[in-house]
């Protein structure tokens, strides 16, 4: 086993991963003393909670005055996540536009006919607090979800708006679904989105078997999340989602590999991806790193042949229905899907698929996310990484806001 590297800034953790790291689920457990594992494995669990707590909230009010202009979703980081989630829920045949807002305030345009959804797991994230501020003063209508007790809610409040209070899961990444879920049953109750108590039964059960399969005393061979982490392992990732929602579930696994695990990931639409981005796998870090491999080497032999690779997820759909009206066909998607697989092939890029399974595109989006959530985790235990604390976020906050004026 290798030792642990000291970092610069006092940072340890071990350059190269170490499979024999995610073998004992003791260590494993003391190398994760804030819990992400536990946080990531109650998804399902605040996916029925979060469904009860927007019950409790008086939505009903955002639907009286009948079908909003535009829906703005406003939050930065994980709660901004939200936005994308609603609009490919909703999908292309959402009456309104579903726009996502991630930097402070909301657009120039926003007025009285239009709806406002303030995200923020702590519940005072500048983003979310100045975009619920600009709605109010602006005549929108205003709903906030986030952390009781905490200043969004007093903005809520302050403008009559509801409040879905989300019970905080440290850190903001591990509430993806507490989120998540009340920006959909808002929507719902302005008749934009399709969600049902069934969608959502099912959603948080397929989220608990994956958490059950991904569980830290499953082996790696059992343990799909485990056996991505290790594909993915000393490689730079590349994460192409094969539709509008499998890109969700793309950006979510760059967010959680980039936080978590602290690897550069790219991600994106398949679509938009083999217009351009698809040459990566021609370059040095793609087919003309593969072409020197020894491919009779042990995989994990770094030593031997220590390129730095690409490696290729694909995130597959497949549609709920083959018949959709959506504008581009299923059978269009999946045959790009296809090909990417025999492109990687053709230039020696090794490719991992993780296929969309479920009756809803809740649920089919929960079967993207949960396994690639793990996996990130069990990526920086490998190295030796707190998948948790993330310094250089917090010295970013300290910095800027230390920076004097007009140079941040
Ligand atoms: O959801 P809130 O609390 O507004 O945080 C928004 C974002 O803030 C950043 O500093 C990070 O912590 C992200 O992980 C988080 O998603």
């Amino acid at each position: 086993m290798a030792s642990p590297e000291d970092g610069t800034a006092g940072l340890t953790g071990r350059r190269v991963a170490d499979e024999s790291l995610l073998e004992d689920e003791k260590a494993m457990l003391g190398n994760d003393p804030g819990g992400m594992l536990r946080a990531t494995a109650s998804a399902g669990a605040q996916v029925r909670e979060s469904a009860a707590l927007a019950a409790e909230a008086n939505l009903s009010v955002l639907a009286d005055e009948g079908r909003p202009r535009a829906v703005v979703v406003a939050g930065i980081g994980t709660a901004g996540l939200t936005g994308n989630i609603l609009a490919t829920v909703a999908g292309p045949r959402c009456p309104v536009p579903v726009i996502g807002h991630r930097s402070a305030g909301v657009p120039g345009w926003v007025g009285a006919a239009d709806v406002v959804i303030a995200v923020s797991a702590s519940g005072r994230s500048p983003e979310a607090l100045a975009a619920a501020d600009a709605a109010a003063r602006r005549g929108a209508r205003l709903v906030a979800i986030g952390n009781p007790d905490s200043e969004l809610q007093a903005v809520a409040e302050r403008a009559r708006a509801p409040f879905i209070p989300v019970p905080r899961r440290a850190p903001a990444r591990a509430s993806l679904w507490g989120l998540a879920v009340p920006v959909l049953l808002a929507a719902r109750s302005l008749g934009l989105v399709k969600v049902n108590e069934a969608d959502l039964a099912e959603t948080a059960a397929r989220l608990d078997a994956d958490a059950e399969r991904c569980r830290p005393g499953a082996e790696s061979f059992v343990n799909p999340a485990k056996s991505l982490a290790l594909d993915l392992a000393g490689s730079v990732p590349i994460v192409w989602g094969s539709s509008p929602l499998a890109t969700v579930a793309a950006r979510r696994f760059a967010d959680t590999l980039a936080a978590n695990a602290r690897y550069p990931v790219m991600a994106g639409a398949l679509g938009e991806a083999g217009r351009g981005r698809v040459g990566l796998l021609d370059g040095p870090f793609g087919g003309l790193a593969e072409s020197s491999r020894d491919i009779f080497a042990d995989p994990g032999d770094d030593d031997e042949d220590p390129a730095t690779r690409l490696r290729l997820v694909v995130m597959r759909d497949g549609g709920l229905n083959p018949q959709d009206d959506a504008d581009e066909p299923v059978a269009v998607e999946e045959r790009r899907a296809d090909a990417v697989q025999v492109l990687a092939e053709r230039r020696g890029v090794r490719c991992d698929v993780v296929t969309a399974e479920g009756g809803s595109a809740l649920e089919r989006l929960a079967s993207l996310v949960a396994v690639p959530d793990f996996a990130s985790i069990y990526l920086a235990l490998a190295h030796g990484l707190d998948p948790m604390a993330v310094p250089a976020i917090n010295e970013m906050k300290e910095l800027s806001n230390s920076l004097p004026e007009g140079m941040q």
